[in-house]
């Protein structure tokens, strides 16, 4: 008797009103001058997400020594990165924004936000709700779910919806890294260098995390031990950053047919003293080419457009820091910025919120 009123009620039309759809990317700075690259860097360092120490010591690191040293050499980073139209991280989440919203059509509204500076998450939940759209779904632009990216871009949406007397239907997607159409885009654009080149290794580099926001997300406090407990997704360690970083290379590397042995799945970026997760970008590029490895192709999966850690700091300083040791040819594949397949694994990402 049951099954059918059920039935009916899954697959009854929803209501008239239109959905919704929030991507949102980290964030950039409105500009790569100084001023601009520390206003950013203390918004998005301040977070206690990103730097999860109490709030007065996080203010005096912040405020008395990140935010005045690292801006002046980050804007110089800015600028190399910069391009006529901007920072590439914005400009390819505007022209998402303009795909996505033509491929949903007029039942939905499609609007791109920033974590941090401009546009803010409340401008766009605002938009929607001037509009009195029924249904929200917000899109972390991050293919694996970290608490200081995605977990930030969550509670950051339930401080706003929080004020609002009428909460519609809100969604979220946690990760889509297991998503085919995300994969099939980077082992297409991974293939175009492989077909005119025979690479002697390839490197997976993804963002670095503190190790203890790792152990902080193991919800049963003993599987996540930073080692072997990676290897493998479990129900026991969904949500484990690193443990997804390990997946992500396991899916590329099976669709490119790269054998055991040639591949290594690292991590960049570190900031600070703490230990970050391992192995480091940097140590496993040493390694290489004390192995006499000369050729890498490298990959960036944790970012879905170019942005400074990908051109920058992958596309240069590692080629540069590379070519140092002997190696003699270094590629990066550049992120899927505005590829169909992106638009595509967007497309099916609402969808199936
Ligand atoms: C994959 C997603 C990201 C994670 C996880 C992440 C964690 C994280 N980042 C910092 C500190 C910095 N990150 C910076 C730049 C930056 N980070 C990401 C993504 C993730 N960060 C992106 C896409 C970018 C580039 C933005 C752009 O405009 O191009 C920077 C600023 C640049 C610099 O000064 O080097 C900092 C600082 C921490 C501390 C952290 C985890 C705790
Ligand atoms: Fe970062
Ligand atoms: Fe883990």
């Amino acid at each position: 008797m049951e099954a059918p009123a059920l039935q009916q009620f899954a697959t009854a039309p929803k209501a008239p009103g239109k959905t919704g759809v929030l991507l949102v990317n980290l964030g950039t700075p409105d500009s790569p001058s100084v001023s601009d690259v520390r206003k950013y860097l203390r918004e998005f360092l301040m977070d206690g997400r990103v730097i999860d120490i109490p709030f007065i010591p996080r203010f005096l690191l912040v405020n008395g020594i990140i935010a005045p040293f690292r801006a002046p050499k980050s804007a110089k980073t800015y600028k190399e990165v910069w391009t006529e139209n901007g920072s590439p991280l914005k400009y390819y989440g505007e022209v998402n924004e303009r795909q996505l919203q033509q491929a949903l059509g007029h039942a939905y509204v499609v609007r791109l936000a920033m974590r941090y500076q401009s546009p803010s998450i409340d401008a766009g939940l605002s938009e929607f709700q001037r509009l009195g759209l029924t249904d929200i779904i917000v899109i972390p632009l991050f293919p694996q779910y970290a608490s200081a990216t995605t977990g930030s871009v969550y509670e950051k949406v339930m401080d706003v919806l929080k004020t609002w007397q009428v909460i519609p239907q809100v969604r979220f997607v946690n990760r889509f890294l297991e998503h085919p159409k995300f994969i099939e885009g980077f082992v297409q654009l991974g293939r175009k260098y492989m077909a005119d080149y025979e690479y002697d290794h390839f490197l997976f580099s993804y963002h670095g995390l503190p190790e203890r926001q790792i152990r902080k997300g193991d919800i049963t406090k003993s599987v996540c031990q930073l080692g072997e407990c990676c290897g493998s997704l479990r129900a026991d360690n969904q949500h484990c950053y690193r443990a997804q970083c390990f997946e992500t290379t396991r899916r590329l590397v099976r669709e490119l047919g790269i054998p055991e042995g040639k591949y290594t799945t690292c991590f960049q970026s570190r900031l600070g003293r703490d230990p970050w997760i391992q192995p480091y970008t940097e140590d496993t590029i040493r390694k290489l080419a004390k192995d006499g490895i000369k050729s890498v192709l490298a990959f960036s999966p944790a970012f879905v457009a170019d942005c400074l850690e990908t051109t920058i700091e992958v596309g240069e300083e590692y080629k540069e820091l590379f070519e140092e040791l002997g190696g003699q040819h270094w590629q990066l594949v550049e992120s899927l910025n505005d590829s169909p397949l992106w638009v595509e694994t967007l497309v099916d990402l609402v969808k199936t919120a």
